[in-house]
């Protein structure tokens, strides 16, 4: 067998660790591996066919121009006069945008460039919390603040309560002749026999909307204008994140066998080690901060595509190395139930170098003369090393560089192999039915008055 696929060679996959030659009696036998990468091979050429016919749009997605032009439009106009670009929205319709904006430092203090400064703040509400609205809407800045509202359904009670409060505060703060300049809504558009709350409640303000794209469900949108919009607020190249996108739809037409494919491979061998090896969990661990939003957008994307019907494996997001001191204890001797993907950024030679003479002070000998980036560069080799022996499945993801094609890349990637996964396990990747429970209890609840 072969080990390690390139994704439109932006990085560089390598399975090996979750093998039985590399990590003993817990690994995947060589047959059990043939045998299910034989079974994938009819999905991988259905997905093919789905590039071909046009049946899944998000296939197609990296090759549009037309609604990056129209989003930049409207963020240009939105953000005239503005200091604070406020996101709301949830699950899908902020998590792909949070990743995408992370690339460009947000929410990593101190690390914003000048270009960035020189650009209105960006942030992110995307959980329903009443302290935290009040905290927000209580300002004299609402004038030089402007607010994007995501929402595919239109229809979701969090995002909508959001709008509506924001709403009721603008026009208490005396600003209402300047809604339609204040605020910005990315939703479906109309459809006749189906309800859109946020496009009805928009167009009464006559507040601008973009179309949300009609074809590709939140936890995929991340490429769409939803998860575009907030890259651009931060001044990154989103025609280079399709670009990336587009390089991994690339190596799947050009895959001769599914072992070419990297998510191919990253499907198969999520699901073969769950049904031979009695995997459970599923640990997305990057190191770098940059990509800490990356591995909460795949908790997501994994839970709710493969979630259903007694399938699925439990997605946890981690950070390395931060989580060495965390959860890797339980990750190394607890159940043998995880399996870990880490995602490293080639850092050697990053980063401020430790003095030698204050290292050893410090006891720390081995420090000295090392750049910060050369200890995190050996962390993330070392901890594959150490789960092969404690005999741990460990894939590894290998980045030369973060940059916009490489996360385009990665989120292609991991899209594809989560579909790839759902339609290997039998499971349709793009529904949730049974979120909608507890949301009709709640309005329940709240119709009695609860
Ligand atoms: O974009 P929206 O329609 O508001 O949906 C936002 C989120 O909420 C739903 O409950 C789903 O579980 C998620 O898959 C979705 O991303």
């Amino acid at each position: 067998m072969r080990d390690g696929q390139h994704d439109g060679s932006k990085f560089h996959q390598s399975i090996g660790g979750c093998l039985e030659a590399t990590i003993g009696e817990h690994g995947l036998a060589p047959s059990a591996y043939a045998s299910w990468l034989s079974r994938i091979v009819p999905h991988v050429a259905a997905l093919k066919d789905d590039y071909r016919n046009s049946r899944l749009a998000l296939l197609r997605v990296a090759e549009e121009t037309a609604d990056i032009d129209a989003a930049e439009a409207a963020l240009a106009h939105l953000s005239e006069g503005a200091k604070t670009l406020v996101f709301f929205g949830t699950g899908g319709s902020s998590l792909g945008g949070q990743t995408l904006a992370q690339l460009a430092g947000w929410k990593i203090p101190g690390t914003a460039t000048e270009d960035q400064k020189s650009r209105p703040r960006t942030r992110f509400y995307d959980n329903l919390d009443g302290e935290t609205l009040a905290g927000v809407l209580n300002t004299p800045d609402l004038a030089e603040m402007r607010f994007i509202v995501t929402s595919k359904s239109g229809g979701t009670a969090e995002t909508l309560a959001q709008a509506i409060a924001t709403l009721s505060a603008v026009k208490a703060a005396g600003l209402e002749a300047q809604i339609p300049k204040l605020f910005l809504g990315i939703t479906e558009p109309e459809k006749s026999g189906k309800a859109n709350g946020l496009r009805t409640l928009f167009a009464q303000f006559g507040i601008p909307m973009l179309e949300h794209h009609t074809g590709v469900g939140g936890r995929f949108s991340c490429l769409t204008n939803v998860g575009l919009m907030p890259a651009m607020a931060r001044g990154i190249d989103v025609r280079a994140i399709r670009a990336g996108a587009k390089s991994v739809v690339d190596a799947l037409l050009a895959s001769d066998s599914a072992e070419d494919f990297a998510p191919a491979v990253g499907a198969t061998m999520a699901v073969a080690l769950s049904k031979e090896k009695g995997i459970k969990t599923l640990v997305m661990m990057p190191y770098a901060d940059r990509l800490s939003r990356l591995a909460a957008w795949f908790v997501q994307l994994w839970a709710e595509s493969l979630g259903k019907g007694g399938e699925g494996t439990t997605p946890i997001g981690a950070l390395g190395p931060l989580d060495q001191h965390s959860q890797l204890q339980l990750f190394m001797d607890g159940p043998r139930e995880h399996y870990l993907t880490i995602i490293r950024v080639a850092s050697e030679g990053v980063g401020p170098k430790v003095d030698s003479g204050l290292a050893e002070l410090a006891g720390a000998d081995m420090l000295g003369g090392h750049t910060i980036g050369d200890i995190v560069s050996a962390q993330s080799h070392a901890l594959p090393e150490a789960l092969a022996r404690a005999g741990r499945p460990v894939r590894t993801i290998d980045l030369a560089k973060l940059d916009e094609k490489t996360l385009g890349a990665l989120l292609m990637h991991f899209m594809i192999e989560t579909i790839l996964a759902g339609r290997l396990l039998g499971v349709d990747p793009f529904d949730q039915p049974a979120v909608e429970l507890a949301k009709v209890l709640t309005k329940e609840r709240l119709a009695k008055g609860a």
